[in-house]
C-alpha cells in the first residue's frame, strides 16, 4: 500500500515516454482516473487497489485467474494481447487493462511509479551474481554496511535465497523467509518502498541469472554491483555457458547499475569469464583478483592470505592508489576470501563514488573493515560449523550448500584435511540442470575418502534414478582413476547422516552438503522437514561427540 497513488492514466502515459507503446482500454475518463495502489503478479497476492500484472508462462497465462483477481479487489491489468483476450471473454470492460507487447519488462516500471522507486532513492542497491558465493557475499556487504550505518541510527536491509530482512543489525532484524532468491519486479518495487519506510539506507541483494531472465530486476537501480564468478548450473534455463554468461552480463550496464566490482580470477587454466565480464560491463568498471595462483592483474588484488581460526586474514591492495586494507573471515575456505574482498571492494568503491553520496566515507569503511570484523558473521548453511573437532574429542562436522561442480571442488578443497578421513553425504535436485550429475559424483569420489549419495530435493523427479546419475559419474571415476573410495548409496539422508557419522573417527572430518540452511525436502511436491544442521547435530550426540550450540536460522 502506497502513500502517494498514481492513476491509471499516470502509468500509461509512463510506459508510453518509456517505449512500452501501451494501449489501454476502455478509452474512458474513468479508466485513465483509476487509482492504483500496489502491483502484483501473484493471482493469490492481490489486495485492493492493485494493478495486477498478468503474464503468460509455462504453467499458465495470468489473466486466466482474472475472477480470482477481481475477487480480491484489483482495480487494473497490465498484460499483452492473449491476456487482453482472455479477460474481455471473461468479464468485458469491467476494469481499465493496459495492453504492452513486453509485459514481464514493463512491470518493473509500472510498479517502479506506483512504489515511487527512483535512480536515487532509497534504499542503496547492492546486487551480487554468479553462480556460486552470491549469498554468502550479500550476508557480508549486509553485516559491513550495517557496521557503517547502524551508528548513524540508519538500518540495511538484505533479499535473498535464505530470507529477506532488514533492521540495524542482522541480529535485530525482521525477517521473512524467501521462496525465492530473487522476488518478482513487483515485490522489489513493494520492498523498496517498504525499506524506505523502516528507514533502510542501504540493502544487498541477490541476483539470481533467472531473474535477470525473467526481468525481475526491471526498474531497479543499483548502486553497486558485484560478479563472483560463473561456472556450470543452470543450464537448463540458459542452454549453453555463452547463454547464461549474457544472462549476468545484463546487469552490469551503465543503465541499470553506477559501478560494476567483477571478480576476474583466472589460473589460465579455463577460460576467464570474469576477464570477458569486464570487458562487457559498461560504466564505471572497477576489476578483483582473488586468488594467489591468478595469473591477471587487477584494480584490487587480495594479497597476505593466512589461517585465522577456522577463517583467514587477508590484505586487499590497491595497484592504483597503493591503499592496503586488512581484515579477515570467520567462514572456512579460500571462496570466502573471495567472497569478502567482493563485498568489502563493493562498499569502498560506492564510498567513493562522486555520483552517489553514500552515509559514510572511504576513511569509515577501512576503518571497519581493519577492527569491526564485519565479515565474522554466520551465513546460515554456507561452510556452518557444527563440531570443530580440533580437541580429539571427536570428528570435524561441517553443513555447506555446494550443489554444483565448482563449489563442490572449492568446498571440498576448504575442508580436506592432511590426517583423517572425509565423509561427504551429497545428492542432487531434481528438476534442475541434469547434466551436472555424473560430475558431481565423479568429484565427489576423487575428493573425498568415504562418498555417501543420498537425497537432496527430488521435486517431481525420482529420487532414486537422480542417486543413480550422480552413482554413474562416481563408479566411472573410481574405475577410470583406480580410486580406492568408499562409496555407499543410502536414502533417506537422515540414515545417510547417521551412516557417516557412524564412519567417522575423532580425527575424522564429515561434510553434508547441498542442503545448507535448507529445512524441507521437496518429495514430489510434499515437504518433507529435514535440517541438516539438526540430524547432524543429533547424530553426533547420540555417539557422545562434541557440537557447538547453534542457533539454526
Ligand atoms: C523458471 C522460472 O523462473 N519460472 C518462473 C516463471 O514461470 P512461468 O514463466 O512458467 O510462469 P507460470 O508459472 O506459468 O505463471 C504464469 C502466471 O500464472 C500464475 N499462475 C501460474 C500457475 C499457477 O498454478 N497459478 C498461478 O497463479 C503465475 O502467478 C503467473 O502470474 O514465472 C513465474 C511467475 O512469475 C515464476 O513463479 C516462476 O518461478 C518458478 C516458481 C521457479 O521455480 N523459479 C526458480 C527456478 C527460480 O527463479 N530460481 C531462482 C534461483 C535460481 C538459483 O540460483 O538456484 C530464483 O531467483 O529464485
Ligand atoms: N566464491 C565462491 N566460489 C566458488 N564456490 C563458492 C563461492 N562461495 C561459496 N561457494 C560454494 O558455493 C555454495 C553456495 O554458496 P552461496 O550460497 O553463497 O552461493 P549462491 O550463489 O547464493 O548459491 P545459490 O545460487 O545456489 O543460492 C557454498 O556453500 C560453497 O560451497
Amino acid at each position: 500500500m502506497v502513500t502517494s497513488a498514481v492513476s491509471v492514466g499516470t502509468l500509461t502515459e509512463h510506459l508510453r515516454a518509456t517505449g512500452y507503446d501501451p494501449l489501454l482500454s476502455p478509452f474512458a475518463e474513468r479508466a485513465y482516473a483509476t487509482v492504483l495502489t500496489g502491483a502484483a503478479m501473484n493471482p493469490q497476492r492481490v489486495a485492493p487497489g492493485d494493478l495486477f500484472v498478468a503474464v503468460s508462462g509455462a504453467r499458465a497465462h495470468g489473466a486466466d485467474f482474472i475472477t480470482e483477481v477481481i475477487s480480491r479487489g484489483a482495480a487494473a491489468v497490465l498484460t499483452d494481447a492473449a491476456g487482453v483476450g482472455k479477460i474481455r471473454e471473461a468479464i468485458g470492460y469491467q476494469l481499465p487493462v493496459i495492453e504492452v507487447a513486453a509485459v514481464r519488462d514493463a512491470a518493473g516500471p509500472a510498479a517502479a511509479v506506483i512504489y515511487g522507486t527512483t535512480a536515487s532513492s532509497d534504499p542503496a542497491l547492492f546486487g551480487v551474481t554468479g553462480t556460486n558465493g552470491k549469498t554468502t557475499t550479500t550476508y557480508f556487504l549486509r553485516a559491513l554496511l550495517s557496521t557503517l550505518l547502524a551508528p548513524q541510527g540508519r538500518n540495511t536491509g538484505l533479499i535473498g535465497t535464505i530470507e529477506i530482512a532488514a533492521g540495524a543489525t542482522p541480529e535485530d532484524s525482521e525477517r521473512i523467509s524467501s521462496d525465492m532468491t530473487t522476488p518478482e519486479a513487483v515485490q522489489l518495487h513493494a520492498l523498496m518502498h517498504q525499506f524506505r519506510e523502516k528507514n533502510v539506507a542501504a540493502a544487498a541483494m541477490e541476483v539470481s541469472s533467472h531473474a535477470i531472465s525473467y526481468r525481475r530486476i526491471s526498474g531497479l537501480f543499483y548502486d553497486v554491483a558485484g560478479f563472483t564468478n560463473l561456472t556450470q548450473d543452470h543450464l537448463d534455463l540458459h542452454g549453453t555457458m555463452e547463454e547464461y554468461f549474457a544472462a549476468k552480463a545484463a546487469l552490469f550496464s551503465r543503465s541499470r547499475t553506477r559501478i560494476s566490482v567483477i571478480t576476474v580470477d583466472d589460473t589460465g587454466a579455463e577460460q576467464s569469464w570474469g576477464h570477458r565480464m569486464a570487458a562487457a560491463a559498461t560504466g564505471k568498471v572497477v576489476t578483483l583478483s582473488t586468488r594467489p595462483d591468478s595469473v591477471t592483474q587487477a584494480h584490487w588484488e587480495v594479497r597476505e592470505v593466512a589461517p585465522e581460526g577456522l577463517g583467514s586474514a587477508f590484505t586487499l591492495v590497491n595497484r592504483h592508489t597503493g591503499e592496503e586494507v586488512r581484515s579477515s573471515t570467520a567462514l572456512p575456505g579460500d571462496f570466502n576470501v573471495s567472497n569478502a574482498a567482493l563485498a568489502a571492494v563493493m562498499v569502498l568503491e560506492a564510498a567513493a563514488d562522486p555520483h552517489r553520496a553514500q552515509e559514510f566515507t572511504r576513511e569509515d569503511v577501512v576503518a571497519a573493515l581493519e577492527t569491526k570484523r564485519p565479515f565474522h558473521v554466520q551465513v546460515p548453511g554456507r561452510m556452518q560449523v557444527i563440531a570443530a573437532g580440533t580437541d580429539g574429542a571427536g570428528p570435524a562436522a561441517i553443513v555447506d550448500f555446494a550443489h554444483n561442480p565448482d563449489a563442490m571442488i572449492r568446498t571440498l578443497q576448504a575442508v580436506r584435511q592432511q590426517h583423517g578421513k572425509l565423509i561427504l553425504v551429497i545428492g542432487a535436485a531434481g528438476e534442475r540442470d541434469r547434466s551436472k550429475r555424473p560430475t558431481m559424483g565423479a568429484i565427489a569420489v576423487r575428493m573425498a575418502d568415504h562418498v555417501i549419495i543420498s537425497d537432496d530435493d527430488p521435486h517431481g523427479e525420482d529420487p532414486a534414478q537422480i542417486r543413480a546419475d550422480l552413482l554413474e559419474g562416481a563408479r566411472d571415476a573410481i574405475a577410470r582413476g583406480g580410486l580406492s573410495t568408499v562409496l555407499e548409496e543410502i536414502s533417506p539422508r537422515e540414515d545417510a547422516i547417521t551412516a557417516a557419522v557412524a564412519a567417522a573417527g575423532r580425527a575424522d572430518t564429515i561434510l553434508l552438503a547441498g542442503r545448507g540452511h535448507e529445512s524441507h525436502q521437496d518429495m514430489a511436491g510434499a515437504k518433507h522437514a529435514i535440517d541438516d544442521r539438526v540430524e547432524l547435530a543429533r547424530a553426533l550426540s547420540a555417539r557422545g561427540y562434541p557440537t557447538l550450540q547453534g542457533d539454526y536460522a
